[in-house]
């Protein structure tokens, strides 16, 4: 039984709807759980597990998302010259699968933590099990990503066109609220702790789960075997094609003199030596993949979502009464605006376009939606304008900044040459950092008497002058000089009592010492002082992104450590995390236009026996996308953030305008049309050619004006 022939084969329906589309869609489900939830703590797996600082865990994180959108080339090689696409999926999953339990596995850290102090003692162990887990996971989900959208298609009968459209809307769906219900879940199972000898953050449990749903995934595409449509490949195809095109290049080459009559196409020098239907399949693929040339511009904007707006969210505040939302967990807004927005534009919004005459084509759509995105990009740079202004004046990297603290026991004069003046009383500091552009000061003191001191300011940092009761020994400590990461305050305390005290999750400190600074959460936090019998409870609210030294008196038992003084080094952030719901509108309002389309057009667009390598070629847009991210994240930046986000919109119109024209060009084709064309010119399978004539006449006409099809001759 040939292809055409089982692609004609009777599948059970529901609601017009083949069942097999079930299966595959809740693998999808599973799939995409098990792909977010463990890309969600692996970040924090590196950082704190592994000890990685943070730049080697970014580096590697992206490194590993841009692997996992490069394999699907492999997976569509596989899947269309050899195994076929059914095959290609099993095979690939259970690769995935072991590669998630091999990386749930390296992250036990019982393992090799011999002496059970709760750090694994061989990192090399982990490192080398964990990356092998990776290399595993890359393989598999980006190797069945093409296959399963592809096979998906290949479940539709030709009088199902509707149906196929509205199949890869529900499959977007599936995708976001996998990966909605994993970004919500295994951060909540990470905070859990677990161990065999000793409790720690429960990353086994975080990687654990969604290795589960990997296996799961597998066993619900193997459960619905029966019903599916398959195609096999029909032969090595990647290789004849590229074969082909390396024929007709040489043979193009080899007549270059103006005496040999011009061909309509260059693919046509290939016509002495292949096959009609291959040379038409061949164009077919590369007018599409010459129009995704442009469309990675689109991904560098999207993926900054998880970069870039991350860290805008860590500079705003995510207090919003009922509930206290991080920076990160904004990127949730995301697959739930999906959640809402697909089904709104499916049903209304397309429909509603449709019915005032207009032409919406799916490149007309792809357009708009690049447009929104830069749209959104210029409500981030609105945002960030906002943030700046509530942002301290941070020194320059010839600046100095200087804040004077003063524990002495009573109002001191200061002066810092050559001519700073500063009253600061007991217990008090300086109102503001002062900024000097030279690093060598003389500090003096109205004490008698007169205390004078030099110092050394750190160049492009921040300082504070602890005066403590024996002001001779005045020294400089060093300040955060950016927000604090991920949204948390940075507190300190000066010990102004006569003994060491021990603060709650803090070393013990001496007289007169400083602590380092300490990262709390928002809300909330106590702290408990004690000294010997003595103790006291301690206790402030928070809010985001602030930084307090907190000074305490030699009374600090005898009133119950009300008579601690609070310096606010920083201010809590005070722009709402709310103003970026905005930006995630559009973006996701691009992203439904964009790659919904996209994901329909590319297997439409393609011959049937390379569905997989279009979609993997849709893939791998995505793919130079987060590499553009990685190289500009590398090459520095614009000094401000906002104009960045400019840039990017600007260039993202720009592109779309180049995309718009392109798309002008390109005529929409129905590649089984085609197909049978050119079959007939060669007088092949009359039989079959008859039986598709049929069904083309059959066909829904609702998508060829719903895609403003134009149908023509390659
Ligand atoms: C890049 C892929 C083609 C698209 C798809 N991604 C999405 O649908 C995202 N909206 C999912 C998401 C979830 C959580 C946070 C950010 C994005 C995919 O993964 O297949």
């Amino acid at each position: 039984m040939d292809e055409t022939t089982k692609k004609k084969k009777k599948t059970a329906e529901c609601c017009g709807y083949p069942i097999s589309i079930f299966f595959i869609v809740v693998n999808e489900f599973c799939e995409r759980f098990s792909y977010y939830g463990m890309r969600a703590v692996l970040v924090l797996y590196f950082r704190y597990f592994l000890l990685w600082d943070d730049d080697l865990a970014t580096s590697i994180y992206h490194a590993f998302v841009a692997l996992c959108y490069l394999t699907p080339i492999l997976g569509a090689i596989i899947a269309d010259s050899w195994l076929g696409k059914f095959k290609t999926i099993i095979y690939l999953s259970i690769v995935y699968a072991i590669g998630q339990v091999t990386m749930a596995i390296s992250t036990i850290h019982d393992i090799t933590d011999a002496n059970r102090d709760g750090t694994p003692d061989n990192f090399t162990f982990h490192i080398a099990l964990s990356m092998l887990g990776l290399i595993l996971i890359a393989l598999g989900t980006g190797g069945i990503k093409p296959c399963v959208a592809a096979f998906g298609g290949d479940q539709f009968q030709e009088h199902q066109s509707r149906q196929l459209n509205t199949f890869f809307s529900v499959f977007y769906l599936c995708i976001n609220a996998g990966s909605l219900l994993s970004t919500l879940i295994t951060p909540v199972l990470r905070a859990q702790e677990c161990g065999i000898h000793t409790q720690q953050q429960c990353y086994p449990l975080a990687f654990g789960v969604p290795a589960v749903l990997m296996v799961i995934s597998l066993v619900v595409f193997i459960a619905g075997s029966g019903m599916y449509v398959k195609t096999d490949p029909e032969g090595n195809i990647m290789w004849s094609v590229c074969k082909c095109i390396g024929f007709a290049i040489k043979n193009r080459f080899r007549h270059r003199s103006s005496s040999y009559p011009k061909r309509e196409h260059w693919m046509d020098w290939a016509n002495e030596k292949y096959d009609k239907l291959l040379i038409a399949q061949i164009k077919m693929v590369l007018k599409v993949l010459f129009l995704y040339i442009p469309l990675p511009m689109f991904w560098t904007l999207f993926d900054q979502k998880g970069s870039r707006w991350t860290l805008q969210a860590t500079t705003m505040s995510g207090d919003f009464g009922a509930f206290i939302l991080q920076p990160d967990q904004m990127q949730t807004v995301n697959p739930i605006l999906i959640l809402t927005l697909v089904p709104i534009m499916d049903r209304l919004i397309f429909p509603l376009i449709q019915k005032c005459g207009l032409n919406f084509s799916p490149l007309k759509r792809m357009t708009v939606g690049m447009l929104f995105a830069a749209m959104a990009f210029v409500s981030a740079a609105l945002v960030q304008i906002e943030i700046d202004k509530t942002l301290p004046n941070f020194p320059s990297s010839s600046e100095s900044q200087l804040k004077v603290v003063n524990t002495y026991s009573t109002t001191l004069n200061v002066t810092i040459s050559p001519n700073e003046h500063l009253l600061i009383e007991s217990f008090g500091s300086s109102a503001d950092y002062v900024t000097f552009d030279h690093q060598d000061i003389t500090v003096s003191l109205n004490t008698n008497p007169v205390i004078t001191k030099a110092f050394s300011l750190i160049k492009g940092g921040r300082q504070t002058l602890i005066i403590p009761s024996d002001p001779t020994v005045m020294y400089l400590k060093e300040d955060v000089k950016s927000k604090p990461r991920e949204g948390k305050n940075a507190i300190r305390f000066v010990n102004g009592y006569t003994a060491d005290l021990n603060i709650t999750n803090l070393d013990s400190i001496e007289p007169s010492a400083t602590t380092n600074y300490t990262l709390v959460n928002q809300g909330k936090r106590d702290f408990v002082l004690r000294h010997g019998e003595q103790w006291c409870e301690f206790s402030r609210k928070f809010g985001f992104g602030a930084s307090y030294t907190f000074l305490i008196p030699s009374t600090v038992f005898s009133d119950d450590c009300e008579s601690i003084t609070e310096v606010e080094d920083m201010k809590p952030n005070s722009v709402h995390m709310a103003l970026q719901i905005p930006q995630y509108f559009l973006i996701t309002t691009g992203e439904v236009m964009f790659s919904v389309t996209g994901l329909q057009f590319s297997y439409s667009q393609a011959p049937k026996n390379m569905k997989s390598v279009l979609q993997a070629g849709w893939l791998c847009t995505n793919a130079v996308g987060n590499i553009i991210v990685l190289i500009v994240a590398e090459l520095g930046k614009l000094p401000k953030q906002w104009a960045e986000y400019l840039l990017f919109a600007s260039l993202l119109v720009a592109v779309s305008i180049i995309f718009s024209i392109m798309a002008y060009f390109y005529t929409y084709i129905d590649p089984a049309e085609i197909e049978a064309q050119v079959r007939k010119e060669q007088g092949l399978e009359p039989e079959e050619m008859e039986k598709e004539t049929i069904e083309m006449e059959e066909k829904d006409e609702d998508q060829k004006n719903e895609q403003g099809v134009k149908q023509t001759k390659i």
